[in-house]
């Protein structure tokens, strides 16, 4: 008879109780899986007398992550509290320190520390596990480290922050602008404690990074994403988009390029008929392209309370199992640092602009596209009651520099008033 594997869980919130509620709830089918009884030991948060929606008082409580981190009756320390630093990074180190497992749902700890933690984990033999750190409930970086262990990834692109996802598409929905739609976001609880985490596209970038490093054997490098958030998406360009054929996503893209690592999370147009371009509210979706496998798609719910708790525990039940995996898939000392090839990729663009109605106006923004090697693909100027008309511009693919440089130029002809809006278009 093996003994159970005794859980302290730090993190009592939409995670933790989550994580609480499928141990109580699924105790014999998952020591039917693993082999070995799981059973919460003990339990920490900031208040304890908040009624949490399940009884706790079968555990023992401890106001300090790291005491719980280090108690004798707890095997397996579960961190559900946050933040990259702080109580979350100083009990996981507390638990590796003494060779204990830890599983996390802290994409912004492993982000910015997965190196130094993994290191950490490694040199005392303990397990670090974070399938709940990238896109909540769908299963992608066991999907990366076991199911496609056999592939060279060549690239990952998705929609992982849930909150962008819902707020893009309800404004198409309703009309709203994003101000409004942001009001209601934060009504229904949606956003984070930190709304840039979200709408800033930070919560997405570190989630992009953790994949990036396991996908191409590279150390995480958040800083490396060009990060470009939604506050600045307009209903206008929702709407000119969709007239286009396309939808307007945060998303995601790392990719192994000849001359290094590429990865950016931006407001990007994809086509409105894709799998992407049809991805509705709060989901994600997470696509993996691997040499022999070729593309595997994964969608689903990204957040709350069971999804996420469910990835939490698919951890758990590994560690229950026996089985071992480095952090990012490969030995930490074997990751590389990661080289950066940002803006390598060409691709197309859309561009809106308010054009003065004037003879010759068009071919001067033409003649500055060309100046810079960019070729239009399509065109469309629509009504306008005034001397400013709305121009919308597709082009062919191009490096993102001759872009930066052809807008320059396109807002010094003095026939387009304001900034242009220029958003890339993804490339198949
Ligand atoms: N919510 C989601 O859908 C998802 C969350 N995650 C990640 O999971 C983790 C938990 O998120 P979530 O459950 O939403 O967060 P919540 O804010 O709902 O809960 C956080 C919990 O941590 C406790 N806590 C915070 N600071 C401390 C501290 N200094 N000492 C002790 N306890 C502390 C809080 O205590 P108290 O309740 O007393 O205030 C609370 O119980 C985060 O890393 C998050 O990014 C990942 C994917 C999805
Ligand atoms: N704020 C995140 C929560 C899940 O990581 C989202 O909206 O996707």
């Amino acid at each position: 008879m093996t003994t159970p594997l005794r859980l302290g869980i730090a993190g009592l919130g939409t995670v933790g109780v989550g994580v609480v509620k499928i141990v109580e709830e699924h105790g014999a089918l998952l020591s039917a899986r693993t082999g070995r009884a799981i059973e919460v030991s003990a339990v920490s948060a900031r208040t304890r007398d908040r009624d949490r929606g399940v009884d706790l008082s079968g555990y023992t409580w401890e106001d300090d992550p790291v005491a719980l981190a280090k108690r004798d009756d707890v095997d397996l320390f579960v961190e559900l509290m946050g933040g990259s630093d702080g109580p979350a990074k100083a009990a996981t180190e507390a638990a590796l320190a003494l060779g204990k497992p830890v599983v996390t749902a802290n994409k912004a700890m492993i982000a910015i520390h997965g190196q130094a933690l993994a290191e950490l984990a490694e040199a005392n033999d303990a397990p670090l596990r974070f399938e709940a750190a990238v896109a909540g409930g769908i299963p992608c970086v066991k999907a990366l480290t076991e199911g496609l262990a056999g592939n060279v990834i060549t690239r990952i692109s998705g929609v992982m922050n849930g909150t962008c996802n819902y707020i893009l598409t309800r404004m198409e929905s309703s009309g709203l602008p994003y101000a409004e739609v942001f009001k209601e976001a934060d009504a229904l609880g949606y956003l984070e404690a930190d709304p840039t985490l979200d709408v800033g596209g930070i919560d997405a970038g570190h989630k992009l990074a953790i994949l990036s490093a396991i996908a191409f054997g590279s150390r995480v490098d958040f800083e490396g994403v060009q990060l470009q958030g939604i506050e600045r998406v307009s209903i206008d360009d929702i709407h000119r988009a969709r007239d286009m054929g396309y939808r307007i996503k945060l998303l995601g893209e790392a990719r192994r390029t000849e001359a290094g690592i590429e990865q950016s999370m931006r407001p990007t147009l994809v086509p409105a008929d894709s799998p992407l371009g049809q991805l509705e509210g709060g989901t994600n979706m997470v696509v993996i392209e691997g040499d022999a496998v070729g593309q595997i798609v994964m969608r689903g719910a990204g957040a709350g309370e069971g999804p996420t708790a469910s990835a939490v525990m698919a951890d758990v039940a590994d560690i229950a199992r026996g089985l071992t995996i480095a952090p990012f898939g490969q030995p930490a000392a074997t990751l590389t640092p990661a080289i950066r090839a940002n803006a390598a990729t060409q691709c197309a663009w859309y561009i809106r602009l308010s054009l003065r109605d004037e003879p010759g106006a068009m071919a001067k923004v033409a003649t500055e596209l060309g100046r810079s090697g960019i070729s239009i693909d399509r065109m469309r100027q629509y009504d306008h009651p005034g001397d400013d008309a709305p121009v919308l511009i597709v082009t062919h693919p191009c490096a993102p520099a001759d872009m930066t440089h052809a807008l320059t130029g396109v807002t010094g002809t003095g026939v387009v008033n304001g900034e242009p809006v220029a958003l890339q278009i993804q490339t198949p």
